[in-house]
């Protein structure tokens, strides 16, 4: 962080008390590991006794996710880590099978665990009424198993990370074009287990649209689903496993639908007269089918907050030029192409722009739309950053149709602020269908160093009530349910679809052991 955006958060937020840097692994007390010696050994029988860790640094590295509250109980620990009683790294579906025989057997809670990034409570490590709980980590399940082109099928391992995953389509001439925020470390299940949606979903469409085939592992045997594109053989089952959170199964590979990677991109920037117009222009593009691949609209604060961030005599230019083209309240919109060549994405521009103009949009050009591409994966560091300084920063999600959308960003908006003191709330439209869109918002306040999680979970609670109130909105567009959602659910899927999910549980996990504490 250099001094000028210090400055620049001071004077939004206040000026943070204390700063904390992670506490390191060596200086936490670890409770010894639960697991039964018989289970232990009959895991190491599967996988490897190399292949069992039971190390506290082990079990630290896989105690939550990446949500503020977890990155604040690393700096925190007096908060209450959740610690597993081993880590587990099957190398097959096969030993992912037999790995959750034994924990059949010896009433083992089982967690998940892809990328880690869940910012939901996902991957806490919780027992439920188990005696012990692993994590069982999908790292080494990281293989390209098949590529049908002419069908554009790939049957990819469930621990594929998103690089990855890109680098070996792409060395076939493909592309999964899911690239969300979390894209760097997140894996293929975890897509799948969360119904991702990446900064690309206008054009290649979200995480469950993609998905084809999954093949799971469950306490009752092994669950493959999807033998063609479509099919009226009843309710599509295949969805039931994509967004289960991992409680009704590992997913161990899952089939998506893949494209011929883009031969040509080009992002560019436009500024909108106010959140009306902006909004207005979006559901415009959206309605006429004229999206973007990527297509975000950043709110006047968060246009701002990167306008002041940006910094320098340039961006004091575009101010000066932006207000001299009648824009007073500038909203950022981001639209990025990717084609089979730069004449078809001039084609479709060309078509965005007789959109964009008739709302007063000012095309900004490459450049800016080529900053945002450059700094797409930066968050994580950033947030890491102001945490250190002592920065309460966090995100959350929601959609709703367009009719409500307004409504909706007021009253979280308000909730947020009349929940924390001083916050900046920012927002934008992240993805958008012909129906309505979704809202993203980042929250920043000085953290309160006497109750830092209270200070959250209050305003978190605000805002989730303000979206679940009269079903306003989801309680998440693409974050997922885990633990922190699973209040909302019921609210919104009512109590027969809770027990839908329940019953769908039972059936594949008579015991529980599955992601104890998550979904429902
Ligand atoms: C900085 C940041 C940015 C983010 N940006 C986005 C974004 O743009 N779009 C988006 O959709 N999400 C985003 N997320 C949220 C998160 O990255 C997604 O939910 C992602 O899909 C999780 O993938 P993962 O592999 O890390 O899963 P994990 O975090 O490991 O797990 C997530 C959930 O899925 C379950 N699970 C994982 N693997 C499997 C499996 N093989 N079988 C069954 N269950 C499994 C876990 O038990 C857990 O409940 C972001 C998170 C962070 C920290």
């Amino acid at each position: 962080m250099t001094p000028k955006v210090l400055r620049w958060l001071a004077e939004r937020i206040g000026t943070p008390g204390a700063s904390a840097s992670v506490v390191p692994d060596a200086a936490l007390e670890v409770p010894s590991s639960s697991l039964p010696r018989r289970t232990r050994a009959g895991l190491a029988a599967v996988v490897g006794a190399e292949h069992v860790l039971v190390d506290p640094a082990e079990r630290l590295g896989r105690c939550g996710g990446l949500s503020y509250l977890d990155l604040l109980r690393r700096r925190r620990p007096e908060l209450g880590l959740t610690v597993p009683d081993a880590v587990v790294l099957p190398a097959d579906p096969d030993q992912v099978q037999r790995v959750l025989d034994v924990c059949v057997e010896g009433d083992i809670g089982v967690v998940p665990f892809g990328g880690g990034t869940s910012v939901v409570g996902g991957v806490t490590a919780l027992r439920g009424d188990k005696e012990a709980v692993i994590v069982l980590d999908l790292a080494r399940l990281d293989r390209l198993v098949s590529l049908d082109p002419d069908s554009r099928v790939a049957v990819l391992q469930a621990g594929v990370r998103g690089p990855e995953a890109e680098r070996m389509l792409g060395d076939r001439g493909f592309t999964l074009g899911h690239v969300p925020q979390s894209f760097e470390r997140a894996t293929i299940g975890g897509f799948a287990a969360t119904r991702s949606a990446g900064q690309a979903s206008s054009g290649y469409g979200r995480f469950e649209d993609m998905v084809v085939g999954v093949r799971l592992a469950t306490p009752r045997g092994e669950w493959r689903l999807g033998v063609a594109p479509a099919s009226a053989a009843g309710p599509d089952l295949r969805q039931l496993a994509v967004g289960s959170e991992g409680t009704l199964g590992v997913l161990t590979e899952v089939a998506v639908r893949v494209r011929p990677a883009p031969a040509a991109e080009r992002y560019e920037a436009f500024a909108l007269d106010g959140w009306q117009r902006g909004t207005s222009a979006v559901r415009e593009l959206a309605q006429r089918g004229l999206l973007a691949d990527v297509t975000r609209l950043s709110d006047p604060d968060e246009t701002d907050s990167s306008l002041a961030l940006a910094g320098g005599w340039k961006t004091a230019l575009l101010r000066r030029y932006l207000r001299g083209r009648g824009i007073g309240e500038p909203c950022l919109l981001v639209l990025g192409w990717h084609g089979a060549s730069a004449r078809e994405i001039a084609r479709r521009r060309r078509a965005a722009i007789r959109v964009l103009r008739p709302e007063g949009a000012v095309a900004l050009g490459a450049a800016v739309g080529e900053a945002w591409r450059r700094g797409r994966f930066a968050g994580p560091r950033q947030r890491d950053a102001l945490l250190d300084l002592g920065v309460c920063v966090e995100t959350l999600e929601t959609a709703t149709y367009w009719s409500r959308l307004d409504e909706l960003r007021d009253r979280v908006r308000a909730a947020l602020r009349d929940s924390l003191d001083h916050p900046l709330v920012l927002c934008h439209v992240s993805h958008a269908y012909e129906t309505g869109a979704s809202l993203y918002f980042t929250v920043l306040a000085v953290r309160d160093e006497a109750d830092p999680a209270g200070q959250w979970e209050r305003a978190k609670r605000a805002a989730s009530e303000a979206i679940a109130d009269g079903s306003l909105g989801t309680i998440t567009h693409h974050h997922a349910v885990g633990t922190d959602h699973a209040p909302y659910l019921r609210a919104e899927i009512g109590d027969l679809g809770a027990d839908v999910l329940a019953a769908a549980r039972r059936a594949v996990d008579p015991t529980g052991i599955l992601n104890p504490g998550k979904l429902v």
